[in-house]
């Protein structure tokens, strides 16, 4: 028999008693590690020997753990800044301890929390002190920081390694290990005798030139062999969600709306009868803008609106009997729902012609004077969209947002009664996380008062929603915190593989 001379070191270093794995190959033979395996697959080919496979948890460390391990832990840059400016001696104002360990941003935080959780000293009205018989040198997180640097398992305790993984400082990563055994044909192979033939692995001018290439046995390409993942540029996650949501709405005969991100507050509120001294409309809530109001605006739909402000429009309700700022009404401010754009293009102004019945959505960006936290994002993307026609009732939405999240694997949606100054009645939208359970607000929905129809000269149901694209897009990747999808402290691995499911 002949074999390749790689093959033939491989299977003369395998046993068929013990399971040998790559590396040990590759050290007795000299080999590279690439070099046994894809001689191991051929080998197996052949059926001298067979290859197994066994997968194990690696820990290794985060970009942010890394960081750690050569600037120091942020508590232990605080405790050494605290040192140098004889915080043991007495207390020193935060921010100059600060300053001198160069702490910033989020890092303050971690600094701060895990200096006292560590007892490195106490912190009392902004000032800081040091207790001088803390030692961050058998600092046992440091220590585990390092070991895993250093490719090694640390010799630390759970809590230590649990402590480490909730600051989010380890990367927990597979790793595959192939062994190889000699079988029972190999072993026979052996025994007969084998001879090693030359094998080329690449074609060389000199091969070619010397016409050499016709008389020597090219290696094969190992196409199972390992290779390092390489990442090309790929399409934003919620992008892509925003794009199969547009694909979906399409499908189910919508059509899509545009228009201006900074509108005026009549767009924004008036038209949607929410009354001017609503908390949704005051300084804290908006992000008002100091530009020139809106001239633009039909004047006999100021009049219709007004007056249904003031006195009330159709069969029941008399309006808010409050003042009405035709003024305020014209003011300019980024929008905070793209209701703005059901009301361009419900008055008619947006151009569109309007019998019903009618379908329209958009996907678009609105913001909020919101506290950012895991649901919450100050500018976010809502999926609007309303359905004009005669006699609509409430299975008719409920049916809607159904078949829409349907199409998204998500079949268990609740509604829960609520109330919106616009719609009558109104529900807001739930649905279930799948990693942690909870039920998350996916989105608001309900159907126009009169109200809102009659002022813009609409006289049939018209049925709306604003739904919360991010969050759509939690319940399909498994976020469980919207900023790791967009933002400043996105989380490049997850955008990296997260999926659209559907
Ligand atoms: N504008 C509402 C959503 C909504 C739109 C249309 C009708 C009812 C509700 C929101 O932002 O929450």
């Amino acid at each position: 028999m002949r074999l390749p001379e790689r093959q033939l070191a491989v299977l003369e270093a395998a046993s068929a008693t013990d399971e040998r794995t790559i590396d040990e190959i590759a050290a007795e033979t000299g080999l590279k590690p690439e070099t046994v395996t894809g001689a191991a697959f051929d080998l197996r080919d052949e059926g001298l020997c067979s290859v197994v496979e066994t997968a194990a948890e690696t820990l290794g460390l985060t970009d942010e753990g890394r960081r750690y391990v050569d600037d120091g832990l942020p508590e232990t840059r605080l405790y050494r800044a605290g040192l140098a400016l004889d915080a043991d001696e007495s207390a020193v104002s935060m921010g100059q301890v600060i300053g001198e360990a160069d702490l910033d941003g989020p890092e303050v935080d971690i600094a701060l929390s895990n200096f006292a959780r560590k007892g490195f000293g106490s912190i009392d009205s902004g000032e800081l002190r040091v207790d001088p018989d803390a030692d961050p040198d058998a600092d046992s997180e440091a220590a585990a920081l390092a070991a895993l640097a250093d490719g090694e398992t640390p010799d630390a305790a759970d809590a230590v390694l649990e402590q480490l993984d909730s600051r989010g400082l380890v990367d927990h990563g597979e790793s595959v290990t192939r062994s190889v055994t000699l079988t029972d044909d190999g072993v026979d192979a052996l025994m007969m005798g084998i001879e090693a033939t030359e094998t080329v692995a690449q074609v060389t001018p000199e091969l070619l030139a010397s016409g050499e290439w016709r008389d020597v046995e090219f290696s094969e390409y190992n196409v199972e062999a390992d290779a390092p993942t390489t990442r090309g540029g790929r399409k934003h996650v919620l992008r892509r969600t925003a794009d199969r949501v547009k694909d979906v709405l399409v499908g189910m005969g919508f059509q899509e709306m545009e228009g201006p991100h900074a509108d005026s507050d009549f767009w924004i509120n008036d038209c949607l009868f929410m009354p001017q001294d609503h908390p949704a409309r005051t300084h804290w809530d908006r992000f008002a803008l100091d530009v020139d109001p809106m001239e633009d605006i039909p004047d006999e739909l100021i009049r219709r609106v007004e007056s249904a402000h003031r006195d009330g429009w159709g069969t029941d309700g008399d309006g808010y009997h409050s003042p009405w700022s035709e003024e305020f009404a014209r003011e300019i401010a980024l929008r905070g729902h793209t209701t703005s754009l059901s009301m361009r293009y419900l008055s008619g102004i947006a151009g569109a012609e309007l019998e019903p019945p009618q379908r329209y959505f958009s996907v678009e960006k609105v913001y909020r004077n919101d506290t950012l936290d895991p649901t919450h994002l100050l500018e976010f993307f809502q999926i609007e969209g309303w359905v004009m026609a005669e006699d609509l009732s409430v299975r008719d939405l409920m049916g809607t947002f159904e078949e829409f999240y349907r199409q998204f694997g998500i079949t268990d949606i609740r509604f829960k009664p609520h109330y919106n100054p616009y719609t009558e009645p109104s529900f807001e939208l739930f649905g279930e996380h799948p990693e942690t359970g909870e039920e998350i607000e996916i989105g608001n929905s309900g159907v126009f008062r009169e109200e809102v129809t009659g002022p813009l000269g609409v006289d049939c149901d018209v049925m709306a929603w604003g739904l919360a694209l991010e969050r759509l897009a939690m319940l399909t990747t498994g976020a469980e915190d919207i900023r790791d999808l967009h933002g400043t402290l996105a989380d490049i691995e997850f955008l990296r593989d997260a999926e659209v499911s559907y």
